[in-house]
């Protein structure tokens, strides 16, 4: 029978494969060579370094991870012994653009910023990048789309460069890989000269790696107050991260901006399914189920004496609140991998209807834009 090895973290995985193989459960950090060594398939997530240590020896034909990220993959490794390795581009993306837009809702709210009259830039636009643009133009901001690897590829469209752009931000916000070698890079983008050439009052946002940005440089940064404020969701080194950079830090989470459920359904259905594809085993189309609704789905808000910003910065703090994950991990850092695999329930913006009392047509459509599935003027 074939055997699989998955990682115990990965919710809406249990039963969907068990018909077909025998399916065993483990750690991430306990996935090892030893373990692997008569298994077909491992479903992974960030957690298990899948390189020759982990691999060699092993019969692995298929490594699936049901994250977009694979920089825990050396995936020359399994190129070069046979191993077939998918990841799951998108899955999390609608989440990672709720993080942003819960970061966004927060500065309307609690820092007085006027969106409208502010510019962000964004240093990857794939699958997250692309939908933080449509955000932050939904939202009535200045957009600087940063992206070479795409410039280089689609000649039709407009890319800037981040050396012209990073003077004038008002917000950076990091979307790429993770990649160390070559020139497009990414080790490090965000390294001392960089951050020295932000407007002191800039907001600096990473949820794509810890190591895009250099975090000595960016204690540093924060010391000296070369730029307004940081949120940091990655870490270098992570779950041992640096406190004393977490204490100059704005908002400081232990990376779950992908943690929706429906990005983790997502996450987990494409590995079922691509485990499906190889082994033919026929679910080529199974969808993860049980995805609980949120705990208030209706959203009423009365426009009366709001502007459209505070509106849309209500409404996405409805979905989330951002502080919360803030607040959990300033009070025990220890807790870092703990609140990872314990995180709650949290549902995307398409998972809401808003209501609004005394709002304008135009707001409905900012809000639809925004990914409400339902706005309803009452
Ligand atoms: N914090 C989290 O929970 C979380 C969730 C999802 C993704 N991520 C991270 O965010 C990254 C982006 O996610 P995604 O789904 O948009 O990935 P994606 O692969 O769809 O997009 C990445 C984009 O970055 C671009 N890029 C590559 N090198 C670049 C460079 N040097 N400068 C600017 N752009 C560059 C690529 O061309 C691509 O368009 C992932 O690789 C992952 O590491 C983190
Ligand atoms: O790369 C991704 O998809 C994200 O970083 C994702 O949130 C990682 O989740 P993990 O595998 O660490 O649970």
């Amino acid at each position: 029978m074939l055997k699989i090895v998955a990682d115990n973290k990965i919710p809406f995985l249990d039963g969907a494969l068990e018909p077909y193989a025998d399916v065993c459960y483990l750690p991430g950090g306990d996935i090892s060579s030893d373990v692997l060594k008569d298994t077909d398939a491992l479903i992974t997530r960030t957690r298990t370094k899948c390189n020759e240590s982990t691999l060699s020896g092993s019969k692995l034909k298929m490594i699936t991870s049901a994250t977009i990220g694979f920089d825990h993959i050396d995936t020359a490794w399994c190129e070069q012994n046979g191993i077939e390795w998918t990841n799951a581009p998108g899955c999390n993306s609608e989440s990672v653009k709720q993080y942003v837009g819960a970061v966004l809702a927060l500065l309307v709210l609690e820092k007085g910023w006027q969106l409208k009259e502010k510019s962000i830039a964004i240093v990857g636009v794939g699958n997250v990048g692309s939908k933080v643009s449509t955000m932050a133009s939904a939202l009535g901001m200045t957009v600087y789309e940063v992206d070479p690897p795409r410039a280089r590829r689609e000649k039709d469209k407009y890319f800037y460069q981040l050396h012209d752009v990073v003077h004038k931000a008002d917000i950076i916000t990091f979307h790429t890989p993770l990649t160390r070698d070559g020139d497009e890079r990414t080790y490090h983008l965000a390294n001392e000269g960089l951050l020295l050439k932000m407007k002191s009052d800039a907001v600096l946002i990473n949820s794509s790696r810890g190591e895009v940005v250099d975090g000595n440089a960016l204690k540093k940064t924060l010391q000296n107050k070369g730029i307004g404020n940081a949120v940091l969701d990655v870490w270098e080194n992570e779950p041992n991260i640096d406190t004393d950079l977490l204490n100059l830090v704005w908002i400081a989470t232990p990376h779950i901006a992908g943690y929706s459920q429906d990005g983790k359904a997502k996450g987990t259905q494409m590995s079922v399914q691509a485990i499906s594809r190889y082994f033919n085993l026929g679910i080529d189309d199974w969808e993860a189920t049980g995805i609980p609704e949120p705990e208030e789905k209706l959203i009423t808000i009365d426009c009366d004496h709001l502007s459209d910003g505070k509106v849309a910065a209500l409404a996405m703090l409805h979905t989330y609140h951002l502080m919360s994950d803030d607040a959990a991990l300033r009070t025990d850092l220890a807790k870092f991998e703990y609140l990872r695999g314990a995180y709650p329930v949290r549902r995307e913006f398409s998972a809401y209807q808003i209501d609004l009392i005394n709002g304008s047509e135009g707001l409905k459509e900012k809000l639809l834009k925004l990914g409400f599935s339902k706005v309803v003027l009452k």
